[in-house]
């Protein structure tokens, strides 16, 4: 960092970059030990903005950048070309406060795979208790469901007739319905639960941050933008940041702790000459540790967003065309805190198989009420049902770099969406589903249209292009600080960086491979095992 000598806030025990769902976790649980001194950095502000809370807000957070980075992918061949839109929240609560709510732990799999791959520690039922101890579930406490944590998951206040029918469809087709897609195994169909509280949502800011904000060992800074981890001889002790136009820095005696997300984590660790010798070196950065993993590993789920035009039912589209139907809407929010503005934009959810030769669900419906040409853009004005299918466990891999020396400067984001055969058979087959369900006998009395992509298309080939023409990111990057202990890996099953003592990482970056769902769960599952981890060693 040139410039001005920066001004020291202090020395802590521990510092955490990031407040997003995972730092607001660690925060709550390494402030515990009242003899730690913690300091928690957010580059972003405050959440206190209505969009953020009534859940239909998501639609018109995502591109607002008092709450989102506003990052962008490079243009990715899989998609022909296109560049999508990439929000990240930047903002207390990060993704957490813009995110769709949806409380998703993946499969058992995912995790038994983890540990397979050499993370003692980390199969499903390691992990089990953390998912349970965060978890305030709207059921009774269970082998699988907590009650007293803080991260309140409840169940929908709403359904729509049209949902109902469509689960029924797909019953036609042999996939069950489910109450609980979170016991390990997501197969069948059902309304998600959602990180609400009465419809309201429940970010990581008030689950974790609101009960111990009054701690005094807990400093919490936004609009505090970390640019470098200062690492002499090999040990990170301290931090560099920018706030409202001061240098600044701060020292660390037992750990720094990165939180900044998949995308923010490896451009913090490259800033800081950790990471991929040809990539520092071509942007002036000293190498103070290659790791050659550092910003590889890229996955992310790809929905594919197919759209039917239907008749006979509402939508969000036609409830809200016009500010009669506005007005409804806002005052059945305003009297019940119900209706569709405490709506998460995905209810029902549909866990299947693309085709026989999975062994368990590989594609994740995400059907919504609504349809749009893309996020930002208004709803249209016809009704109609977006039937989203997503590949759960992706072959891609791509990458998240810096593009520059500058800490300011956006990152490279290149996901490398179905650039692999299977990858564009899934999507393929994807899109083939999506159609079997529409064409159910169940579905006839709707008359479903297919607007996107369109009936004429049918090839494998041609699907695949298809997809790549309408599917966009269902914003769930992993992996770019994977755990392991092979050359490619960042950080150990302890989640401690390679080659650099007192500095970890905890957040979507450390995940070898994506879970079978939404992300955000997990997320706050490691923070949890991170924090306990943590304080272990700091009482060692
Ligand atoms: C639009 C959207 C919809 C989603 N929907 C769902 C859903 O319905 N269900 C689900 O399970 N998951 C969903 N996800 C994904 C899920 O929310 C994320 O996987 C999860 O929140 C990631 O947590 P994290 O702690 O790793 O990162 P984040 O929550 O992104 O936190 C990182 C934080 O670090 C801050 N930061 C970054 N760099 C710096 C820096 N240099 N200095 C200081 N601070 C920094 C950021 O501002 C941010 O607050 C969605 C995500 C998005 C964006």
């Amino acid at each position: 960092m040139g410039g001005p000598v920066a001004t020291s806030v202090g020395q802590f025990d521990y510092i955490i970059v990031g407040a997003g769902t995972a730092g607001c976790v660690l925060a709550n649980r390494l402030s515990a030990d009242p003899n730690a001194r913690v300091l928690l950095l957010e580059a972003g502000g405050s959440d206190n903005r209505l969009w953020v809370h009534i859940p239909v807000g998501y639609l018109y957070t995502m591109g607002d950048p008092r709450v989102d980075w506003c990052l962008k992918t490079q243009a990715e061949p899989g998609l022909n070309g296109r560049a999508l839109n990439y929000p990240r929240g930047k903002v207390l609560g990060g993704c957490s406060s813009i995110n769709g709510m949806i409380y998703m732990r993946g499969q058992a799999a995912d995790y038994d795979g983890w540990r397979q791959m050499g993370n003692a520690g980390w199969g499903w039922d390691d992990v089990l208790p953390y998912f349970i101890k965060s978890e305030r579930h709207y059921g009774p406490a269970d082998a699988y469901h907590g009650v007293t944590g803080e991260l309140r998951v409840e169940q929908q206040r709403l359904h729509w007739p049209v949902l109902d029918a469509v689960r029924e469809a797909a019953a036609e087709l042999g996939i069950p319905p489910v109450d609980d897609f979170n016991r390990g195994d997501n197969e069948g169909s059902g309304y998600f639960a959602v990180n609400q509280r009465r419809g309201v949502r429940w970010n990581a800011r008030k689950a974790f941050l609101d009960p111990v904000r009054q701690r005094r060992n807990l400093r919490i800074e936004t609009g505090a933008e970390v640019e470098r981890i200062v690492v002499t001889e090999g040990r990170a002790t301290g931090i560099e940041f920018g706030n409202r136009g001061r240098r600044l820095q701060a020292d660390a005696t037992r750990e720094i702790v990165l939180a900044a997300g998949a995308i923010g984590t490896p451009k913090l660790l490259e800033h800081s000459g950790i990471g991929r010798g040809d990539i520092l070196s071509a942007h002036g950065i000293a190498v103070e540790r290659e790791l050659p993993g550092v910003g590889e590993n890229l996955q992310d789920h790809l929905q594919i967003r197919t759209v039917f035009g239907i008749t006979g039912a509402r939508t969000l589209n036609d409830m809200t065309a016009g500010w009669l139907g506005k007005l409804r809407v806002a005052a059945e929010y305003a009297l019940r805190r119900s209706g569709p503005m405490a709506m998460a934009p995905s209810q029902l959810g549909i866990f299947t198989r693309s085709s026989p030769a999975y062994a368990s669900a590989n594609i994740e419906y995400h059907v919504q009420p609504l349809s749009l040409e893309a996020f930002g853009e208004p709803l249209h004005r016809f009704p109609a049902l977006t039937v989203s299918v997503c590949n759960l466990r992706p072959e891609s891999r791509g990458s998240c770099h810096i593009g520059s020396a500058a800490p300011g400067d956006a990152p490279l984001i290149r996901p490398n969406y179905l650039s692999t055969e299977a990858d564009r058979l899934v999507a393929a087959d994807s899109i083939r589903h999506a159609r079997k369900l529409m064409a159910t006998r169940r579905l006839a009395e709707y008359r479903p249209q297919e607007l996107k992509p369109g009936p004429a298309i049918s090839t494998d080939d041609q699907l695949a292009r298809a997809a790549g023409d309408i599917a966009t990111t269902i914003f769930h990057p992993v992996g770019t600080a994977r755990m392991g202990h092979d050359p490619m890996a960042v950080v150990s099953s302890d989640l401690t960086v390679h080659g650099v003592s007192r500095l970890s990482v905890a957040d979507a970056s450390v995940m070898p491979t994506i879970p079978s769902g939404n992300t955000n769960a997990a997320v706050t599952m490691i923070a949890e095992k991170a924090a306990e981890m943590i304080l272990a060693r700091g009482r060692a």
